[in-house]
């Protein structure tokens, strides 16, 4: 391989695409993409969600790279911004570029072997930083004063921002000592801010933003504007700082952040500093599981050679530097079938808006429902039934719809008509608060959840019927299930029709229910997602109330059968249930289940037990995943071809997810392809050798049935 720049800049990743076969096709991409990017750019609505963004401009790559005949000038897979955003007045200082991305591990590994070959010997450690998802600035200070912010435009010239940019956190308007510098990074919005910012907005009569970058981006270009939504800054470079000449950049930036200006090393990421690629796939690795608890969004890592010398010697393309990678996460929004909209009733009354979505993969897991937030909210973004949404996944909150995509509207979807009575109770509604609830509060759900606690699967309460039930409810005496072990005969007795005797017996049945194992109180309790057999699978893992309290939505997956998103609502549910849980304990219920080895002790044996061996024993324990050979090895598959739902990197993880090994060329060896829309020699070839092929919609279906924790087998979806 030469080391001469590609023709097309590995920006995009044209190898895995499939090229367009007709020049119109190919025009027509390139005009999708400059309209999809000047909106995105703008703040204005998105036109389309960035895997498909992605997927459209790799697609692109890939004609230019087989036809090149056809490549037009200042092609999106060329320039900075698709060639979307005009260049402002203010001119930069060096050209402010973009970045190229990799997916996984394997394109890692070739993009630091290229990077060594240009420069003839490894680099000179690399840093780790966040790539921060918002808009890229350039601020400059003279004598220590800010005195003008620009976007970064074109890439050569950018809009001037000083004004709004006045009032952003981490840039300050002096810095600690008068020295004249150009600060380079990202203005953001945190997740706590774009709510706020959102509530301004909507307050003004104004359309809510659909993602905090898209919030960032249309703040920062707002002129006028009657409120101020918060923008934040972390810087990433530096230019021209005083006896600067030579720094690593890790050093520089340290200088930065002493000058006062907030830096990506600074922030609760920090900035590690590795020497190999393994070292960076940790620390990549490890900024990924922190992703949910930034409380900003970002949508990678951003690697860099950290020695000057370094990257003067490796350059930059016309769209990229040479000695930056970005390594993306799997992306956090993406758009998917709205197939209806549910009503809920909370245990406190509350009654919210809940999407029924087609499954999507967002931020690397299949989402079939998202919360609406409230009433007022889905009528002001008019969302319907059979709309394309966007979904987004922060980490690891419950997924929310942001907004509808206007111009792909079915005909004839109808507005959403808000219930005009509880649903549950066909009680009033109290519309005061955004938040609408049933007036009966506690006691809507009161006469469900207990009778569901007291039934036979349950603590099987002898003689607390449905009326009964609905007496003590009436009376005030119970609003939860806790409250049954407050009753004594005396006020039992006062019901209708309820003798002493039967009082007593009563009373003696709901004191006897105390010693009922864990399992039976989890199902009592009617945990949202999980039933009789599933209550008695989180029994038998953690043992106790206390420890299945404490696990996190990452242990819970532990369990048989619970995947992301049951792990998520079930550690939601219990949250929820704290109070009447807390109840429950002061009243002498039992916490433990019988026979079952506390589940600290079991993760401490596990670690012991792993220490000791290979690891290989482990492997074959657990149950067998669709994509493994009966010794528990991984099947070889090859993904061909798009798979619904799924961008290439995350088809790949799919086959991983699902106990397999994903490879990039077919061969005798391999042990299933999988052939989706576009997929070219490969399924051919897959033919020829007469291998086990499978449709791509039916991949789609396996991974949605393991997710859901169905225990599919292979078999059961092939053709
Ligand atoms: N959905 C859409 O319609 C749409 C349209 C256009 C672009 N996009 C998305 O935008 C991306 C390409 O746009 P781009 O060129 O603006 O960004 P990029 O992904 O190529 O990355 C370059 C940018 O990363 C930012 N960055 C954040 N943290 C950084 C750090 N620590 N160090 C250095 N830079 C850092 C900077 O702003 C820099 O300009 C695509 O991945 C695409 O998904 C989406
Ligand atoms: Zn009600």
């Amino acid at each position: 391989m030469s080391t001469t720049t590609p023709a097309v800049s590995p920006v995009v990743d044209a190898a895995h695409a499939a090229p367009f076969t007709g020049a119109e096709e190919y025009h027509a991409a390139i005009a999708e993409i400059r309209a999809a990017a000047a909106s995105y750019y703008a703040g204005e609505d998105l036109a389309m969600d960035d895997a498909t963004y992605d997927a459209l401009l790799a697609r692109v790559a890939a004609t230019e790279v087989a036809e090149p005949g056809w490549t037009v000038a200042g092609s999106p897979t060329e320039v900075v911004a698709a060639g979307a955003v005009a260049g402002g007045d203010v001119e930069h200082s060096t050209p402010m570029l973009s970045l190229a991305n990799v997916f996984d591990a394997d394109e890692l590994h070739a993009w630091a072997a290229r990077l060594e070959r240009v420069l003839g010997r490894p680099a000179r450690g690399y840093t780790v930083e966040p790539k921060i998802d918002g808009m890229a600035i350039a601020a400059r200070y003279v004598d220590g004063r800010l005195v003008q912010v620009a976007t970064r435009g074109d890439g050569r010239a950018g809009e001037d921002v000083t004004g709004q940019a006045a009032a952003v956190a981490g840039l300050p308007g002096e810095l600690a000592r008068a020295v004249t510098v150009e600060v380079r990074g990202e203005v953001f919005m945190t997740d706590a801010d774009f709510t706020r910012a959102n509530e301004l907005r909507t307050a003004h009569g104004g359309q809510p933003f659909a993602n905090p970058r898209n919030a960032a981006a249309g703040t920062l270009r707002a002129q006028d504007r009657a409120y101020v939504a918060p923008l934040s800054f972390l810087a990433y470079g530096v230019h021209d700082l005083p006896g600067g000449e030579g720094l690593f950049h890790s050093a520089a930036m340290a200088a930065v952040a002493e000058l006062g200006v907030a830096t990506t090393a600074g922030s609760p990421t920090g900035m590690p500093l590795c020497s190999t690629v393994d070292e960076l796939l940790a620390a990549i690795a490890a900024l990924g599981a922190a992703r949910g608890t930034l409380g900003f969004d970002i949508d990678g890592a951003v690697i860099k050679a950290d020695d000057p010398a370094d990257r003067d010697a490796a350059g930059s393309s016309s769209r990229a530097p040479r000695w930056a990678i970005a390594h993306k996460f799997p992306a956090d929004t993406r758009t998917g079938k709205l197939l209806g909209i549910e009503v809920q009733v909370g245990r406190t009354g509350v009654i919210t808006p809940v999407a029924v979505l087609e499954p999507v993969q967002v931020g690397g897991v299949v989402v079939t429902s998202a919360t609406l937030h409230n009433f007022d909210d889905l009528v002001r973004r008019d969302v319907r039934v059979g709309d394309t949404v966007f979904v987004r996944r922060a980490g690891e909150v419950i997924p929310e719809i942001t907004g509808a995509k206007l111009d792909v509207r079915p005909d004839g979807a109808e507005p959403f008509t808000p219930p005009e009575v509880c649903p549950r109770c066909g009680g009033d509604i109290d519309r005061s608060q955004k938040r609408w609830r049933c007036v009966q509060g506690r006691a809507c759900g009161a006469v469900e959840s207990l009778a569901y606690f007291t039934a036979r699967d349950s603590m099987d309460i002898e003689g607390l019927g449905d009326k009964v039930i609905r007496a003590l409810v009436a009376a005030g005496h119970v609003t939860d299930p806790a409250d049954l072990y407050d009753l004594d005969v005396e006020t039992l007795e006062q019901l209708d029709r309820l003798g002493r005797t039967s009082a007593t017996k009563l009373v003696t049945a709901i004191d006897a229910s105390r010693t009922q194992p864990l399992s039976r109180v989890l199902t009592g309790l009617g945990v949202r997602m999980t039933g009789r057999s599933m209550s008695r699978r989180l029994a038998r893992h953690f043992a106790s109330m206390q420890d299945l309290r404490a696990a996190t939505v990452e242990q819970l997956q532990e369990v048989e059968a619970v995947g992301p998103e049951r792990a998520a609502t079930i550690h939601a549910e219990l949250a929820d249930l704290g109070p009447v849980i807390d109840k429950l304990i002061a009243r002498g219920v039992t916490t433990t289940e019988p026979g079952v080895t506390p589940y600290a002790e079991r993760v401490a044996a596990a670690a012991a037990a792993a220490a000791s061996d290979d690891g290989a024993g482990a492997a074959a324990a657990g149950p067998r995943l669709p994509l493994q050979n009966e010794d528990g090895t991984p099947m070889t598959v090859v993904v061909t071809g798009s798979v619904p739902g799924l961008t290439r990197n995350e088809g790949n993880e799919a086959v991983e997810h699902l106990g397999g090994k994903s490879s990039g060329s077919v061969s005798k060896r391999t042990a299933l392809v999988v052939v989706g829309d576009g997929a070219g020699t490969k399924a051919a070839k897959a033919e020829e050798l007469g291998l086990t092929i499978m449709p791509a919609d039916r991949f789609a279906a396996l991974l949605t049935a393991h997710t859901n924790g169905d225990h599919p087998t292979l078999a059961d979806f092939l053709p």
